[in-house]
């Protein structure tokens, strides 16, 4: 049946071929909306279960590593501009492969979880936590202030030791995580690859300790006064203007 053509100004809802997306949701396991196909509602609902499943991690339901790397870089600009303390911590479950090797990879995929679960309940909302590899994670904590970065990192340590996980019916199961932290240089523009060896440096150190353990690297705190803060964003503000076209 022939569709009336849409005002030029609206797009044709009939005319979009969407056959490849829905079945790219079906497969991810992704809700599809309940809404009247091709309706306004039903549209924005497919575009955002399109979102999730390129911004999240399929497993976890977390943040993946590509978005991780862009919100890093956006952080790495806010620090520089802002001169606030951020903290990087990166996190990896300890003897994972034994857990597979043991109870199997489906147990190793509830371990995953389950330690996910326990990380976005031990920080603020406002930090973003990514599972950015196999057994990885990293947590960015936007203003973070240098003396609580080692207190939040055991905090983090502490509650996943916690847990307990069912891996086969009857049996619980205990992890533990390493972490590795640093802090963003303040009023410097770093890199988000410096920043993350950084961490990284500390995470191997506390695997090469002993594991279960959190190693942040020593924060200098900033000794910019008041005064100096207020040139650099009047020199900041005034480069921005120069940039205009
Ligand atoms: N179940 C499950 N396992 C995964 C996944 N991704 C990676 N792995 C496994 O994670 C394990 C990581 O092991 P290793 O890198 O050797 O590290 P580890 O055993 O945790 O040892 P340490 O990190 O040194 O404490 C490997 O066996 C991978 O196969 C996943 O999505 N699910």
């Amino acid at each position: 049946m022939e569709h009336p053509a849409p005002p030029p100004h609206l797009i044709d809802a009939e005319a979009l071929v969407l056959d490849e997306a829905l079945q790219l949701l079906q497969q991810a396991g992704a809700r599809l909306p309940h809404e009247a196909p091709k309706s306004v509602a039903w549209l924005q609902a497919v575009v955002d279960a399109l979102c999730d499943l390129s911004s999240k991690d399929a497993l976890t339901g977390l943040v993946n590593r590509r978005s991780f790397e862009m919100a890093l870089a956006r952080e790495v600009d806010r620090v520089a501009r802002s001169g606030e303390a951020a903290l990087l911590l990166v996190l990896d479950i300890d003897h994972f492969k034994a857990v597979n090797d043991t109870y199997g990879h489906g147990a190793g995929d509830l371990v995953i979880r389950a330690v996910a679960r326990a990380i976005e309940q031990t920080v603020r909302p406002m930090d973003l936590v990514a599972r950015v590899g196999g057994e990885e994670f990293a947590i960015i904590l936007p203003n973070c202030a240098s003396h609580v970065g080692l207190a939040v990192a055991e905090r983090v340590r502490e509650r996943v030791s916690e847990i307990g996980v069912e891996v086969t019916p009857g049996q619980m199961l205990n992890v533990t995580v390493s972490l590795g932290g640093a802090f963003a240089p303040q009023w410097v523009r770093s890199s988000p690859l410096l920043w993350t060896e950084r961490a990284d440096r500390q995470l191997y150190r506390a695997k090469a300790e002993g594991r279960n353990r959190a190693c942040l690297e020593p924060q200098v705190d900033s000794l910019v006064s008041a005064e100096e803060k207020g040139m650099l964003f009047a020199s900041l503000n005034l480069e921005t203007q120069q940039d205009l076209p």
